[in-house]
């Protein structure tokens, strides 16, 4: 892999983070994911330093962020930015939870119950489909969130990320997230930045190119993002570098 290193980081900045994959390493559950005490400590430093331009925007369900970050408060873009916590404290909600959900987790009922390897995530506005525990089964669980998705006719979409395939209405993304922060203080101004390591990153990676901001991808395969960073570590490393700045 060519690895085209970004600039050096700084706080004058507005930090959009990417959480599974980026900052913390994948775990073999969705539960199992830690964000460790030292990332809060990074986080947080990054947050004051940068007079508060710091914002999570995860695949991850809001209350799952907030329950992982603790007394950590900062803006959270949750659900591919489907739901969204400004830097007011404001909760923006995009769209109503599918009215084909049930009907979609009943009809993945006995896939699951046939193959404990598969597990179906309910985040309230999507339903993503894991086969980490049963990568054997990717063409299938794919194939079948396509199909629940286009039988449903109700504007859903299926977004793939790292073993996992997740059906979500469709028209909004981590990039319109990320534009919505960037039309709001204390991120309005500042030059964008976005570090992400998966296929969902890739339409907050088109935004910040768009903007002529850094796009960080963070591990290998390919993407649109015009910077590389090998893995978590490194990621951590490049946020905790601009620091310095004002140390
Ligand atoms: O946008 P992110 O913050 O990176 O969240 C993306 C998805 O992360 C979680 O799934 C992924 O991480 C799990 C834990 O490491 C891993 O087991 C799974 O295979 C990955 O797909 C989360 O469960 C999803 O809801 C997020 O969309």
């Amino acid at each position: 892999m060519r690895i085209h290193l970004p600039p050096a980081a700084s706080i004058s900045w507005s930090y959009f983070l990417d959480v599974d994959g980026t900052l913390i390493d994948i775990a073999d559950t969705p539960d199992a994911a830690c964000i460790d005490a030292s990332l809060l400590d990074l986080i947080a430093r990054l947050y004051r330093a940068s007079g508060g331009a710091v914002a999570l925007v995860s695949g991850r369900a809001l209350s799952d962020l907030e329950n992982r970050l603790g007394a950590l408060r900062l803006p959270l873009a949750g659900q591919h930015g489907l739901e969204r916590r400004d830097a007011a404290g404001r909760l923006w909600i995009h769209a109503a939870p599918p009215a084909a959900k049930h009907a979609i987790k009943q009809a993945l009922a006995p896939a699951l119950a046939r193959h404990p390897g598969l597990l179906l995530e309910d985040k309230g506005l999507t339903l993503a489909l894991h086969y980490r525990q049963a990568p054997h089964l990717a063409a299938y669980a794919r194939r079948s969130m396509v199909r629940l998705a286009n039988d449903a006719n109700a504007g859903l979409e299926v977004q793939f990320g790292k073993r996992v395939a997740e059906v979500k209405p469709s028209g909004i993304d981590k990039g319109t997230a990320i534009s919505e922060y960037l039309a709001e203080s204390p991120f309005r101004g500042r030059r964008p930045v976005f570090i992400g390591d998966d296929l969902n990153d890739e339409h907050g990676f088109a935004e910040v190119n768009r903007l002529d901001g850094i796009s960080i991808k963070v591990g290998h395969g390919s993407s649109c993002a015009r910077y590389r960073l090998p893995d978590v570590t490194a990621a951590r490393q490049w946020l905790d570098n601009a620091l310095q700045e004002v140390t």
